[in-house]
């Protein structure tokens, strides 16, 4: 990921991280927002503490930076239990995945992160441990290759991804309960800046929180970062204010613009209405002519634009919709998808 990306990345390195974990809400009553998934989460754990059973496994899928690790780590806090933390890139082998199952204890909280590129043989051994908490170890190799099963402790898997499609169905199926995270309102960034400013000592005026609220994708990491940078600028461009202007003026100086698009969202923009006339074209082609991988631009870009109303998928491809040629300062075409309610038709 380029470097110009890494202000409203929700990916996030070194420093960044440990600001990250310090600002991470530890329970479910602090978690702001996804009041949906908050309410049926809060269900499914209290019934699991009522059976002192382990609940069903959960998976969460959205965005990236909407808080499915946070959870992760709320579910394991609220039931009192031990927390294991591992990714689907991790896991290549089944071998790797069976030095945790085997290790884990009654009751352990299993998080496999981007759990959508797990290799195959450890998805395999995954299907049995969740069903029949039960593993098959390999021993020896070709025709005389036996399956010795061993049994592990009952545990909860709490997986995440960022591409829901992507999850094999009798995967996807094993999971008792998912929890779809959706983009924040503005309202509620507002309260996640607001909390995060008390935590880092930072003065935060309601008008310039609702200025770095509406410029965050609907994403309380992008909303964390950007505080970070207002704050910079207000302590060496003005006198450590954070009024409205001031973080207007910031966020336009780091490209996020008034609606919070970055610039790899202006790109997607810019080249399918430049190059490809609004489209329909193909996100293969779409993330060629901006320079990047189809994966960050479907994962990273879309699901805001869309959310914006500013791009469409279609079955012939993507389309920019009327707004997205407004919202470039340029006139839309008569038949720009979105102008005409026919388009709105299911
Ligand atoms: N509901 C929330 N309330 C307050 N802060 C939040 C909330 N959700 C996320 N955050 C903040 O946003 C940051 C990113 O959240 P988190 O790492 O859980 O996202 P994620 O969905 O797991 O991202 P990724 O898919 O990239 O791993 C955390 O540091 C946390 O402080």
């Amino acid at each position: 990921m380029s470097a110009d990306r890494e202000l409203v990345s929700p990916d996030a390195e070194g420093d960044e991280r440990l600001i990250e974990a310090a600002l991470r809400p530890k329970r479910l009553d602090e978690f702001i927002g996804q009041g949906r998934v908050r309410e049926q989460l809060s269900l499914v754990l209290q019934s699991a503490l009522r059976r002192s059973r382990p609940p069903d496994h959960v998976l969460m899928s959205g965005s990236p930076g909407l808080g499915k690790t946070t959870l992760a780590m709320i579910v394991a806090a609220e039931l009192g239990a031990p927390l294991r933390v591992t990714s689907g890139p991790a896991l290549e082998r089944a071998g790797d995945l069976a030095a945790i199952l085997s290790t884990l204890a009654e009751g352990e909280v299993l998080f496999i992160d981007e759990i959508h590129r797990m290799a195959r043989p450890a998805e395999e051994m995954l299907y049995l441990a969740m069903e029949d908490f039960r593993v098959d170890i390999v021993v020896g190799k070709g025709p005389g290759a036996t399956a010795i099963p061993l049994d592990i402790a009952p545990f909860t898997l709490v997986g995440a991804t960022t591409r829901a499609g992507l999850l094999p169905a009798p995967l996807r199926d094993r999971f008792g309960f998912t929890a779809h995270m959706e983009f924040y309102e503005v309202a509620e960034l507002e309260r996640v800046l607001h909390r995060s400013s008390r935590l880092l000592g930072i003065g935060l005026p309601e008008d310039g929180a609702h200025e770095i609220a509406r410029r965050s994708r609907g994403t309380p990491r992008i909303a964390n970062r950007l505080l970070r940078r207002v704050r910079d600028f207000a302590e060496v461009r003005a006198d450590g204010v954070i009024t409205r202007e001031l973080a207007s003026a910031a966020l336009d100086l780091y490209e996020v613009d008034a609606e919070g698009l970055d610039r790899l969202d202006r790109a997607v923009l810019r080249a399918l209405l430049g190059k490809f006339g609004g489209g329909p074209v193909g996100l293969s082609t779409l993330a060629v002519s901006v320079g990047e991988e189809p994966e960050t631009v479907e994962v990273v870009a879309e699901p805001f634009l869309v959310r914006q109303g500013l791009l469409a998928r279609t079955p012939r491809g993507r389309v920019a919709t009327a707004a997205a040629w407004v919202h470039l300062g340029l006139p839309p075409p008569p038949d720009a998808f979105g102008a005409n309610p026919a388009d709105d038709a299911p």
